[in-house]
């Protein structure tokens, strides 16, 4: 595959494109840590309220810059990056600017995908165990990123995850993914996530290449805007 043209190009997470990015990762991070101390802390209530009246006005400090909705709008302008850039910081499961994102990292090693991921108390589902649901996305996410080791990127057609004992919070865990065959627009994958030894969760996923090809999906931007990934992308 033309590397460059991979849509899902989006290696080990490298260093934030320029300072407005290397900023917003900061403010990120401040707001996954504000995400970890809001469901593991229990100020009092008037203390709370004082907390959210801050927040609030950091908010409308934010919002009254310029906005940006979308990554064809990021992209449009020129000044943020390509489309490769700025998917590698906004990525809800993936990307450092997203404080949604845990955030889970990739790694290609010959014909296997490799990432990590380490969930804090905020993915809690059963006690002390990740969401079966953040479990699914993560692998979502993984699998997507590890079609990079296929000639037919596609959209996920299919997940199926057996959830095989919990997966546990603060935890690092492993990530493994490999492609089991191929059939014309079809990618047939299997995933594997562990804590330490220890597998937790397993995945078949069938990603399906649109009949109109992924870049089908670029309509609204023109190819050199959305497929210029700098060098970082290029892994
Ligand atoms: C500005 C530029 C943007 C460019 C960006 C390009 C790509 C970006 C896309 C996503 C990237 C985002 C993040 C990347 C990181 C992680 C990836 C996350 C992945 C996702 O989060 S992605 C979202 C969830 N995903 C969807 O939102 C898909 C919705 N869906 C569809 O878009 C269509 O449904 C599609 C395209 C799947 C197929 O549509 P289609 O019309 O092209 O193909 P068709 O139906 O002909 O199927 C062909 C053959 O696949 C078999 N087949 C199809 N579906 C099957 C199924 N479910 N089970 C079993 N077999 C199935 C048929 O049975 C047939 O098989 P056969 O040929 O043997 O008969």
């Amino acid at each position: 595959m033309n590397e460059l043209k991979n849509p899902f190009a989006s290696e080990e997470i490298t260093p934030a494109f320029n300072d407005e990015w290397q900023a917003k990762r900061r403010v990120a991070a401040a707001v996954r840590l504000l995400t970890e101390v809001l469901v593991t802390s229990s100020p009092d209530t008037s203390k709370m309220h004082d907390i959210a009246e801050q927040l609030e006005t950091t908010a409308a400090d934010f919002a009254a810059s310029p906005r940006v909705y979308g990554r064809l709008d990021w992209i449009r302008s020129g000044e943020h990056g390509s489309y490769g850039q700025v998917s590698h910081e906004l990525n809800p499961l993936a990307g450092y600017s997203n404080p949604l994102a845990p955030p889970v990292t990739t790694r290609i090693e010959g014909d296997v995908a490799y990432g990590h991921c380490f969930c804090g108390w905020a993915y809690e589902g059963p006690p002390g165990s990740v969401h079966g649901g953040y479990v699914a996305a993560i692998f979502d996410q993984f699998m997507g990123f590890a079609q990079k080791l296929g000639k037919r990127p596609g959209m996920t057609g299919y997940l199926h995850v057996d959830y095989h004992q919990r997966t546990p919070l603060t935890t690092d865990l492993q990530l493994e993914a490999r492609i089991t065959s191929a059939e014309g627009r079809k990618t047939f994958m299997e995933g594997k996530m562990y804590a330490g030894d220890a597998l937790t969760a397993s995945c078949n996923a069938l990603f399906v290449e649109p009949r109109q090809g992924i870049y089908s999906l670029e309509a609204q931007a023109r190819p050199e805007e959305v497929f210029s990934p700098p060098a970082s992308d290029r892994g």
